[in-house]
């Protein structure tokens, strides 16, 4: 993403946001409420128009959605629900996440349900597959949505407060999860209030103000800083696999990253 601005409304929400974030790495989104951090995750998956700059994934343009391999990308939004009245089951609704892919129906049938169950396996909810989820909690819920951003194995998920009002027993499940998903080399660019249970998950911390980018550095820094539990903020280190794909790229000339 580079010198990226953005206009909702009346407002310049995003002002020249250079961001570039490389494969493997595990970025946190912080900053105070209205400071652009969801507009932010939006427009790198080409959710809003530029008002100037440009945004790239995996090296293409999100303005021209067709050419974006959007297979390699999982979205978990801000929480509204799994299930927002819909009678569905945990299993449907992560089956549900093959169905955006550019040949929806190429994965239905057994093999569809197989790797629903693989996600749900993931996110230790495969024995809440026939649920409905109304029936499940918050943190469930939060899960069964992640299960569906990983159903078609993407290297970049992009998630929007998943800790958001969920029991503690439940943010420090969704921890483990993502450490494990960062362990397995997924890009992970994660929304947050605060890192709370993701301080030993998140690499690097990005803060943003009023719609421009405050601070970009080490999250065991920031954490430090705020005298938050980060002192085992997870440095780089050489027993994790090298990243599998070719980079992943939101842009810009930030030494050492993807491609511009
Ligand atoms: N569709 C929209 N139309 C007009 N203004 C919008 C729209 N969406 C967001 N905004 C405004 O853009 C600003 C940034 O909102 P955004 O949701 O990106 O912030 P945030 O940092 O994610 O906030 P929070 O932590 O509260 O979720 C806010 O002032 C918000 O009111």
């Amino acid at each position: 993403m580079r010198e990226a601005s953005v206009v909702l409304g009346a407002d310049l929400v995003l002002d020249r946001v250079d961001l570039q974030v490389g494969p493997g790495e595990s970025v946190a989104l912080l900053g105070a409420n209205g400071s652009g951090k969801s507009t932010l995750v939006r427009t790198i998956l080409g959710l809003h128009p530029l008002r100037s700059g440009r945004v790239r994934l995996f090296g293409h343009d999100v303005a021209r959605r067709r050419s974006v391999p959007w297979g390699r990308v999982g979205y978990v939004p801000q929480r509204v629900s799994a299930s927002s009245g819909v009678p569905a089951t945990a299993l449907e609704v992560v089956r549900s996440g093959l169905l955006s892919g550019a040949r929806p129906f190429a994965d239905r049938g057994a093999r569809a349900r197989r790797r629903a169950l693989e996600a749900l396996n993931a996110v230790g909810l495969a024995h809440r597959a026939g649920d409905h989820v109304q029936v499940l909690s918050g943190g469930q819920s939060q899960r069964v949505l992640i299960a569906r951003a990983l159903v078609r194995d993407p290297e970049l998920l992009v998630l929007d407060e998943p800790l958001a009002g969920i029991d503690r027993a439940s943010r420090e499940a969704l921890a483990s999860i993502l450490r494990s998903l960062r362990d397995q080399g997924v890009t992970l660019v994660t929304v947050l209030h605060e890192m709370g249970e993701l301080t030993e998950v998140v690499e690097r911390a990005v803060v943003l103000d009023d719609g421009r980018i405050a601070s970009d550095g080490p999250a065991v820094e920031l954490a430090a800083a705020h005298g938050d539990h980060g002192h085992d903020a997870h440095p780089h280190d050489a027993s994790r696999p090298a990243h599998h794909a070719p980079a992943l790229t939101t842009s810009t000339n930030r030494p050492g990253g993807a491609r511009p």
